[in-house]
């Protein structure tokens, strides 16, 4: 179960559920060297950060064992977002994910049909053919 839970991370880094996460700026303010104004909206990209070879090293290879004893600073890691709009359901998800993958693999076979498949990277990095796969039942 440990190394699951490194490999559940390493993909919600990778491949994050929503690829931004918007607000409304509260008060005029300066941000490296940018003046946002009281009323506007932004958006933060999650790949901006998870991507960020200065936070993870190779960033673009899946990596679980980068997790081997790595606390991520604070705001380094969002694939819940962050602050009081949070996501509440992130515990149950990983749940979620760690139920399905534990039976999955242990019951079924999986195959990517075209593995060297190009991939897109908006929204999300992902192959072009949506990871087309064969998928069979072990037993
Ligand atoms: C791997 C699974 C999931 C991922 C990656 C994910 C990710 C996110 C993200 C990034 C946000 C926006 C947070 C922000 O703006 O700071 C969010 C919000 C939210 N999520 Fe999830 N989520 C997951 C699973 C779930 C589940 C299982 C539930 C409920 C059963 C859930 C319920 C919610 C709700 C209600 C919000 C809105 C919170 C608010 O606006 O106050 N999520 N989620």
């Amino acid at each position: 179960m440990k190394y699951l839970s490194k490999v559940m991370d390493e993909t919600i880094r990778m491949r994050g559920n929503p690829f931004t996460m918007l607000r409304e700026v509260v008060k005029d303010t300066e941000l490296n060297g940018y003046f946002i104004p009281k009323g506007w909206k932004v958006f933060m990209f999650q790949a901006t950060v998870h991507m960020d070879p200065e936070i993870y090293s190779n960033p673009e290879e899946f990596i679980p064992s980068r997790w081997d004893d790595f606390i991520p600073k604070s705001g380094t890691f969002q694939p819940f977002g962050a602050g009081s709009r949070a996501c509440p359901g992130s515990d149950l998800g990983k749940l979620e994910i760690s139920i399905f993958l534990h039976y999955f693999l242990l019951n079924y076979k999986f195959e990517q049909l075209n593995p060297r498949s190009p991939l897109v990277h908006l929204p999300s990095s992902d192959p072009i053919d949506n990871c087309r796969a064969k998928i069979t039942k072990l037993r």
